[in-house]
């Protein structure tokens, strides 16, 4: 009876090709409410803030855990990379990484339920997203073509339909929105009900603002430009680390005719960081972004920028030379953004297919 059982039950899609990367400050019983979900994949945890400090994961869970001594012993001195006090840390997750995907989730984010009253899956719906192409240089008006009981409208080029590799797929959230501080502050109340049953290319040369909460990724595909750049502890800003990212991420993206969609899943955001303490750390941002999105938005890749790692040593040379008038911080960054990529291919070495190599342990 049990080895029918257990025949019947589907292998979760890319089981063995995706890691689940997952920042933390607290312990992590959220997972319980994901287990059906996350349970069968392999965890990478980046525990911030003091590393003395357990972290305790529910039993059952197969994970690795890094805190901020793993992270320098691994990276030595290209450590300082690597933010400490803020979610930017997660991408340390990224870097150590031996799969192909990456899903990326906060300690706050729960199993949110569709209209039907049905519990959603993200995770596979995020797999569904990236293993579909994605359409950046045509809009279709029915929104994603590759869904069930969807499909390319009229007029819609034939020599287009065969689309993009994705290479993002962007997640939403309903109950508490990833507002900034202001309006934060302004609509204190305000929850997301709207569950939008869509999933959208984000059209080329246009930018977007990226969330980390609920985020899955080709690895291969956009890996070394998923850096979350230099945030909190030490530094004069801080909840722009997916916002810098997904930046450098769409314009790379654009560049090598790669896809990034937006829309479905909705995961529940349970918490709402303090809005006083989120203005105290995103001010600088809301100023700078009014120069630093024209920046992203002029920026050109020369052709033989072919790979993610010539693309965003070249992009960190145009942010030193153009966005260190800004603020000084912007030379620190470009510096940054170089180290990170030195520590990506030390880590990943060009030779080994990155999906085929063990992952690292629990502690
Ligand atoms: O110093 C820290 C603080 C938090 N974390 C972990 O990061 C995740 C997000 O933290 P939290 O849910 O408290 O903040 P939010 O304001 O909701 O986060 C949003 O804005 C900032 C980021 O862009 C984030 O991605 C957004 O979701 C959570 O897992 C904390 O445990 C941390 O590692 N270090
Ligand atoms: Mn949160």
């Amino acid at each position: 009876m049990a080895d029918s059982a257990a025949a019947a039950k589907p292998t979760p899609l890319l089981k063995d090709e995706l890691d689940i990367v997952i920042p933390t400050i607290r312990n992590l019983d959220f997972l319980e409410m994901w287990r059906p979900f996350f349970e069968p994949y392999h965890l990478i945890i980046v525990q911030d803030g003091d590393p003395s400090k357990t972290i305790k994961v529910p039993d059952g869970f197969d994970y690795e855990l890094y805190n901020r001594n793993d992270i320098n012993k691994i990276l030595g001195p290209k450590a300082s990379c690597i933010s400490f006090k803020d979610s930017a840390c997660r991408c340390f997750g990224y870097m150590v990484s031996k799969k192909k995907y990456i899903y990326t989730i906060d300690d706050d984010c729960f199993v949110a339920k569709d209209p039907s009253g049905k519990m959603i899956n993200a995770l596979q719906q995020h797999i569904k997203n990236l293993l579909c192409p994605s359409t950046p240089f045509f809009f279709n008006t029915l929104y994603d073509p590759y869904t069930e009981g969807a499909d390319f409208v009229r007029g819609y080029p034939f020599s287009l339909r065969e689309g993009v590799p994705t290479a993002v797929s962007h997640g939403l959230w309903l109950n508490i929105p990833d507002y900034d501080a202001p309006t934060q502050l302004v609509k204190p109340l305000e929850r997301n009900q709207r569950y939008v049953d869509a999933v959208l290319t984000i059209p080329k040369g246009t930018l977007f603002p990226m969330c980390g909460m609920n985020l899955a990724f080709d690895r291969e595909l956009i890996g070394p430009a998923m850096y979350f750049g230099l945030m909190g502890d030490g530094q004069p800003i801080g909840r722009y680390d997916d916002m810098w990212a997904g930046w450098c991420v769409k314009v790379i993206c654009d560049h090598l005719g790669l896809g990034v969609k937006t829309g479905l899943p909705y995961i529940w955001h349970s918490k709402a960081s303090n809005p006083f303490v989120n203005l105290r750390k995103e001010y600088k941002g809301i100023f700078w972004q009014e120069e630093i999105i024209p920046f992203f938005q002029a920026a050109t890749l020369p052709k033989d920028c072919t790979t993610v790692q010539k693309c965003y040593i070249e992009l960190s040379k145009q942010v030193k030379d153009k966005l260190s008038k800004v603020d000084p911080y912007f030379d620190k960054l470009a510096d940054a953004m170089v180290t990170w990529i030195e520590a990506w291919d030390e880590l990943n070495p060009p030779s080994g297919a990155a999906s085929k190599v063990p992952n690292g342990k629990a502690k």
